[in-house]
């Protein structure tokens, strides 16, 4: 039975991973916050790890707020840069695989075909250099290592686009969305699930397949895209009474909608890898969303 420990406990996919756990009844999933081990402080880790002697580590912790790292450079970097490394060296030492999380922002998004694993990196954020300096850290410290990236990760959970859509469109007549960003939108329940199998692989004695990955769902639209079918899925699931009801989706250009980072234009991320090594393959996003709606709870729509 391995006994996996997750770092981010109150983050979406740390919370995803606890809702799946029951899916995998052999392992035992311990979870640590903030309260715990604060990541701006490495030292912390260590001890940690120590104390509760996992089988393998989910690091699913981050500073993930996109703009506000532009103004966080020096805590983006500890939390996803610092934090990592001291994490990686600490399990290296005790011969504890890691499972870690990264990022389609690694890329600069100028390319026009899905993004492969050994693809040249080129961050155009803090967000995504902090994330870069973090997988840089995993590979040097540690061999048994799996890097997982993934992009526009969703759920009923903490803070991201649909949970943000669900507000603008229950608060507005209309939202104005960025048609001009391709990426796959990833649910962060299959991602969890996903996770939960390699965890399983990765900590039987033969597994030698360590390495970097791409695990996203394979269905590239832009955000104005995945708004729409957030309405649309919604609209079906709540019915006539939802408040977003009569929300109008408007495309508009990324010029249009200025942020502090700037995001890539095309970070669709080439699943072949994972698929062809595990045959982990994700379900499709409109399945995917109805079961986060369906979820997120139709009392809880307008919120
Ligand atoms: N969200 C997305 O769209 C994407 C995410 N990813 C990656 O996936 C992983 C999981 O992301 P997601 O679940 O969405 O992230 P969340 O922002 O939902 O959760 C991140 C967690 O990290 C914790 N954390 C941040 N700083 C610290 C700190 N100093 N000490 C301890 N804990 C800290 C947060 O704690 P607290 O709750 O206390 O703030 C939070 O619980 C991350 O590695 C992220 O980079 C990759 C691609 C897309
Ligand atoms: C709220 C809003 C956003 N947008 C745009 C801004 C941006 O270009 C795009 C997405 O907005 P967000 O800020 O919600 O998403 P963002 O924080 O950029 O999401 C990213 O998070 C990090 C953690 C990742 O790793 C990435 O994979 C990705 O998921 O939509 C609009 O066009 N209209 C709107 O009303």
């Amino acid at each position: 039975m391995p006994k996996i420990l997750v770092f981010g406990k109150n983050g979406q996919l740390a919370r995803c991973l606890a809702a799946s756990a029951h899916e995998f009844p052999d392992a035992q999933l311990v979870f640590v916050g903030r309260e715990e081990c604060d990541l701006e402080d490495a030292s912390q880790i260590e001890p940690v790890i120590d104390r509760l002697q996992p089988d393998i580590v989910v690091n699913a912790a981050a500073y993930t707020a996109v703009d506000l790292a532009e103004q966080h450079e020096d805590i983006a970097f500890k939390v996803n840069g610092d934090a990592v490394r001291a994490m990686a060296e600490a399990l290296a030492k005790r011969a504890i695989p890691l499972i870690h999380v990264s990022t389609d922002y690694v890329f600069d998004g100028k390319g026009t075909k899905p993004y492969r694993e050994e693809d040249k990196v080129s961050p155009l954020g803090v967000y995504g250099n902090s994330k870069l300096a973090g997988e840089v850290a995993v590979r040097e410290a540690h061999q048994k290592h799996l890097i997982l990236r993934t992009s526009w990760v969703y759920s009923q959970f903490g803070k991201n686009f649909v949970k943000t859509m669900f507000n603008l469109m229950a608060q507005r007549d209309e939202v104005r969305i960025v048609d001009d960003q391709t990426g796959c939108p990833t649910s962060a329940h299959d991602l969890a699930h996903a996770i939960l199998e390699l965890c399983g692989a990765a900590t039987s004695a033969e597994f030698d397949k360590f390495g970097t990955y791409h695990l996203t769902s394979d269905q590239e639209m832009t955000w104005f895209e995945f708004g729409k079918s957030i309405h649309k899925i919604a609209l079906q699931e709540w019915g006539e009474d939802w408040k977003g009801k009569d929300c109008v989706v408007l495309p508009i250009k990324s010029s249009e909608f200025p942020t502090a980072a700037k995001r890539p234009e095309y970070s669709v991320l080439s699943c072949r890898l994972i698929n062809d090594t595990f045959g982990i393959k994700l379900p499709n996003v409109e399945d995917s969303l109805t079961a986060v709606i369906r979820g997120r709870g139709k009392e809880n729509a307008d919120a």
